[in-house]
This record gives structure tokens, sequence and C-alpha cells, in this order.
């Protein structure tokens, strides 16, 4: 059966007149088939009229969407109709009137004398031959509603959404049009989604029954299946063997949820007793080995022992996904690309600038460069080799994966063609790709190549699809690689939550340096709640010799993931510097005139330091010495401009003041 409506990934978060946000869906994900039957159900608020609207097209997503046939829901259509609580009826039209009105607009290609008959039709559907010229205020409530469902149902919408349309109708008259609905629905093969209170309701009409937990971030917490045949009787449908059971686990689950909203709200006042503004964080993350400070920081404990109490770790499906959950606000931070709170500050492509910050950078090196091997076979070992590649074979495009524009990946990966007089722009196409989905791309031929992070690289080598040509230690040892990354309004508004983050982590870093405890590390790691990866390549790199693929022997690369050791940790503004040179180098973002004020904004050494000299560790900003890549090109953070200068292969780069305290909307 072919999926006809999508419901992916949605996330709807609402802005508050306070300035604060709330978040009342989270991750709704579900596929509907044609002609099937849905309810949704759960407690009053939880969010079952804002997901139907949504569907409806009557509201935005704020992030995930919906398909309907294969097509994105922007807007209302007359594919869909909705039966709201409250009637919507024109009070100025009587009952024919008010379905007339959708039926001449719906239906306009059929003849007058068809529309005509399609209307008094349903008008006996639903029994109001005798209130045909009525009025709505000369109606009573249940009568109001079923000139609502009349009205829906006569224009056979393809998809048919019920916000509670039976709850103001007596039980005979609900009855009746529960037994009606269905029938036509069955006939017509129309597919519906529908809300409601009602257990029993649900049970009758539904395919489908999904339960949704109650909100902040209500999510879909269990989906029953109903196996009573069709045609149902009302009356029968109770006679059904899995009737009682099937109504015990819904009363079940709604009690459950009653349960837990008891308990949310006695946690409220352990909040306020323990001094942080917030203890409660939702923190965002990407199936990679570097994540490792964030799950240990939440298994051993260091998130509680700060004062975190109720931290989520938020497994997120790209960093995408993760720039945008930090922007709308439904996580409170995350683990990013070093680039990304450079970029999200200066606004990249279409977006405007967001002020983000990072206090701490959690992990350096830990990627590689891998090439397909059948590139290998062809003889690719360097980049003069693929450069050569290249030459031989005009008429094709080799395509290379990278994660993000602001990844390193995207920056080493271009700077390492470059130097080697490949265009990234012009003699390869780049795209990008969540790090997960890597290397199921280059085993589809879909891609020839990638730079990503661990241990997707291994994977590629240990499924014999990958070799690696070189790892980030080949072309920048010591490069920052992810970093904390939250808005800075938010730092603002929970300066000493954002503090016992820094410290919690900076301990779950130190604890990651030290090689004793990797084995326990990569157990959580490969759990499936965190990277759930196969073990065997998780490991190369991490505890094991690191194997390339190229059939030479594994080599120990003790720095290849660096948590802490070596002043790790330090947001250093040169570096970020740096990565502003080669963001304008690509003409990803302009490069910042005024750049000491964005880098004294983005990279907060100084929030870095007070959580250093509070763990009473070393305070250690890096050096502001220069430096150079593997090509021996010298960065001076004095003239980032005579280094942009100095590269042969570079767009036309823009040097542009960048006004970073306009205000700023929560980002779709
Ligand atoms: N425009 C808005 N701004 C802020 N919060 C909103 C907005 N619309 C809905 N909400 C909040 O989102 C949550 C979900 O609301 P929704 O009306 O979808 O719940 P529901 O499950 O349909 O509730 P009920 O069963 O009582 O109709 C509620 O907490 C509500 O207060």
């Amino acid at each position: 059966m072919s999926t006809f409506v999508e419901i992916d990934h949605v996330d709807k978060v609402f802005s508050l007149p306070n300035g604060d946000y709330y978040v009342a869906l989270k991750n709704i994900d579900l596929k509907i088939h044609q002609g099937e039957f849905v309810s949704l159900i759960g407690h009053s608020g939880c969010g079952k009229s804002t997901l139907l609207n949504i569907v409806a097209g009557l509201d935005r997503t704020t992030t995930g969407g919906v398909l309907l046939e294969g097509r994105q829901v922007t807007q209302p259509g007359p594919d869909r109709m909705v039966v709201f609580q409250n009637y919507s009826l024109l009070p100025w039209k009587t009952v024919y009137q008010n379905i007339a009105l959708a039926v001449d607009s719906a239906l306009k290609h059929l003849p007058n004398g068809e529309r005509r008959g399609i209307i008094e039709q349903h008008i006996d559907l639903v029994g109001l031959r005798h209130a045909r010229d009525k009025f709505p205020h000369e109606l009573s409530g249940g009568m109001k509603q079923r000139v609502a469902i009349a009205r829906a149902l006569a224009i056979r919408p393809k998809l048919l959404l019920l916000d509670e349309p039976f709850g103001a109708l007596d039980a005979l008259t609900r009855g009746n049009l529960q037994e009606q609905l269905m029938k036509i629905c069955q006939e017509s093969h129309v597919t519906c989604i529908m809300v409601t209170h009602d257990v029993d309701e649900a049970l009758l009409l539904s395919d489908r029954v999904v339960m949704l937990t109650n909100g902040p971030e209500a999510h879909i917490g269990q989906i029953l299946e109903v196996p009573i045949p069709r045609p149902r009787q009302r009356l029968e449908v109770v006679n059904h063997p899995r009737y009682y059971s099937l109504r015990s686990e819904m009363i079940y689950f709604l009690n459950q949820q009653k349960r837990a909203k008891r308990r949310q709200s006695q946690q409220k006042v352990a909040i306020a007793g323990n001094g942080l503004s917030k203890v409660n964080l939702d923190i965002g993350f990407i199936p990679l080995t570097d994540c490792a400070p964030l799950v240990v920081a939440k298994e051993k404990g260091f998130f509680a022992k700060h004062g975190l109490e109720q931290v989520t770790l938020s497994r997120e499906p790209s960093w995408k996904a993760i720039s945008e959950g930090v922007a709308s606000g439904r996580l409170d931070a995350a683990q990013m690309v070093a680039g990304m709170p450079l970029a999200m500050t200066l606004g990249v492509g279409s977006k405007a600038p967001l002020p983000v910050i990072t206090a701490l950078v959690l992990d350096r090196n830990g990627n590689a460069i891998t090439f397909s091997r059948h590139l290998f076979n062809r003889g690719v070992r360097t980049v003069a080799d693929f450069k050569a590649l290249l030459a031989d074979t005009p008429d094709r495009t080799h395509t290379l994966g990278m994660v993000h524009p602001a990844s390193m990946h995207n920056l080493l990966l271009r700077y390492w063609l470059a130097s080697g007089g490949i265009d990234p722009d012009h003699d390869v196409n780049l795209t990008v790709i969540p790090p997960a989905q890597m290397v199921s791309n280059l085993k589809a031929g879909n891609i020839d190549g990638y730079c990503v992070g661990e241990p997707w690289n291994s994977r590629a080598v240990y499924e014999g699809l990958g070799v690696v040509m070189a790892t980030d230690l080949d072309i920048w040892a010591g490069h920052p690689e992810k970093v904390l990354g939250v808005r800075e309004d938010w730092v603002n508004a929970h300066p000493e939550t954002h503090k016992a983050l820094v410290k919690a982590l900076l301990e779950a870093c130190d604890y990651c340096d030290d090689m004793r405890n990797r084995e326990e590390i990569l157990g959580w790691l490969c759990q499936p709640q965190y990277v759930g990866t196969d073990p065997t390549y998780t490991r190369m790199g991490f505890l094991d010799p690191y194997d390339r693929g190229t059939g030479a022997e594994p080599e120990w690369l003790p720095r290849f993931n660096q948590f802490h050791v070596d002043r790790a940790n330090c947001p250093g503004r040169a570096e970020g510097l740096w990565i502003l040179t080669q963001l304008a180098r690509w003409d990803m973002t302009p490069f910042p005139k005024n750049w000491v004020e964005i880098l004294e904004r983005v990279r907060r050494v100084d929030l870095y330091g007070a959580a250093v000299r509070e763990l009473g560790l070393p305070d250690l900003e890096l050096d502001r010495e220069p430096f150079q890549l593997f090509d021996k090109v010298v960065f001076d953070p004095d003239d980032p401009i005579g280094y942009l200068n100095k590269f042969s292969i570079c767009r036309d780069f823009r040097i542009e003041e960048i006004n970073i305290d306009v205000p700023t909307s929560v980002a779709a």
C-alpha cells in the first residue's frame, strides 16, 4: 500500500508573548495509507488540533513537513476538508446555502443540477430535511455540527480532517452519524484523520489509533491497530474478542499520561529550588563517535552533578536539523560543527543573522576523506592522482559528500582539493549528506567519496566500500571539530545554567581522554539511542589502530579523537578567524569587516575561562601565533585578508560590516 499522507518528523514551536517558546509537538512521524481511518487521541492540550491544522495547511510546521500524495502541504486545498469543533458556519446563510457554498466552489466542474442533487442528498444524510432553510442561530449545537459534517462530506474530499466532530451531539445522533460516516468513508475510499477524546469512538471508527503524550513536546507514545473487520456495526464491535483489551490499553496509556503530568508539576518545584534558572535541557547531537562527551556527561552523571537534573539528548537526523532546532528554540543547546555558530551569526544563505555562541570546543580532529574503492582501484592515492583522473574523465562529474557547508569537513575537503589544483565548485560536485547516510550513498554509487567523522569512514573500510585518502591529522592536526552551540539570547537568559553545562561537559571531555575509559565509552556509544553502530568498526581510531583500507598496517593515531588534552576545549579566536576566511573564500558568507567583534561575540573565551577556573583547571587561551596547514601556507591572524589573497583558487569574496544586533525572530 502506498503512503497517502506523510507526516515527516514534524515539530511545532509557538513563540509566546513573554519572548519564551512552547514546544507543542516534537518529532511527529506518521504515514497514512489511502482509505485509512486514523484517530488522534490524547489529553486536552497535547497538540491534537495543532497537528490536524498542520495537515490541513492552516498552520505551518517549525521543522519537518507534511506530504499529501507526495506533494508538500503549504496551504489549505479542496482535496482536504476540515470539520471543526465549532462548526464554522456562515451565520447569514441557511443550511442549504452553507452546504451549497462549499459544493459550488469545490465541484464547479459538475452540472448545476447534479450539484443541487448532492446538496439535497447530504441534507437528508444528516437528517436535516426539516431544517433545510433555517439559519445557524435557529439550530441547536448538534444540528449545526451535522451541517458542518454534511458540508465536508458533500465535496467528497480525498482527506477528511475531523476535530472532535461528534463532541456536541446527543448519544443517538452521535451514533447515527458515526455509522453514516463509516459508510461514506468506506464507499468513497475517503482517508480520515479524526481528533477525539472518546476511546469507544476511536475504536469504532479507526483502523489505527495514534496516542499522543502530554505536552510540552508531545510525541507519538503508542499506535494501536484495530483489527475489527469492516463493515462495522456500532452495537456489534464490542463483541469482538479484542475490543476490551484494546480499550484497556488505551485507558492505561491515558492514565499513565495523567500520572506523568502530575509528576511534571511536582518536578517544577524542584527546578525552582536548585539555584539554576533551567535544569531541564534538550541537547541535540548527531550519531558520531565524537558525541562521546555528551554521552559521558549523561551516563556518568556529570550533568546531574552540576545541577542539570533533566537533560535529554536528542539524536538528530542532520546538521540542518541541529541548526534549525537551536534557532527555533526546540533545542536548548547542541553539538555543532565548528563553523556553525559563526555561520549562523553571520546569516548564511538567505537566513538572517542569529547570534549563536560557543564557549567550548568539544573535540579536535576525527575526520577523514574517504574515496570509493573504485577510485582507489583506478590508481587514486593522492589529491594529485585524483586531479589526473578528473582530467582523464572530463565527461563524468565526480560527486563528493560533506555534512554541512559550515563544517570542518567541507572546509578541509575544499582546502585539500584546492591545494591540489582542483576547484571544489567547478571541477567536482560537492553535496550535503547527513553523516549516517554517507556509507549507503557511497554503496549506491550516488557519490564517489566524502569527508565525514567516525565511524563512517571506518565503516566504509570495514565493508570494503571505501579507502581513506587522508585523515584530518594529515591536513590540519589539532583543528577544532565540534563545539557546544547555544543561542546568545539563551545564554543571557540562563547564564548559570550555561556555565553548569560547560562545566559538566569539560569534565566529560577530560573523562573521554583518559584512554582507560574508552572501552566503557565505546559500550555506550554503540547503543541504539546514541550512535547505534557495530563496535568492530566503531573502535578504529577511537581505541584501536586506524585502518585506512589501503592494505597498509593500521596506525596508532593517539590524537585522532582529542577531547581535552593540549588545551583542546578553548574556543580560540585565531582558529575562528581561519574559519571566517574559508567561509568567505567559498562565498558562503561575506568576510566581516568587524571580525574582531564577531569573534568576541561568538567564540566566548571569557565564558570558557570562568567555567575552567571554577573547576580548578588551568585557564589557557590558545596561541595567537601564525600557523599553517599541510600545504605550509602561513595563516597570520593579524592579516586574514592577506591570507585570502594567497589562494589561487578562491571565489570573489565580499568584505562587509555585519550588523548582528538587528532583532531576530524564531527561525523556521
Ligand atoms: N498560537 C498558539 N500560541 C501558543 N501556544 C499555543 C498556540 N496554539 C496552541 N498552543 C498550545 O499548544 C498546545 C496544544 O494545543 P492544541 O489545541 O493543539 O491541543 P489539543 O490536544 O487539540 O487540545 P484539546 O483537546 O483541549 O482541544 C496547548 O498547550 C496550547 O496551549
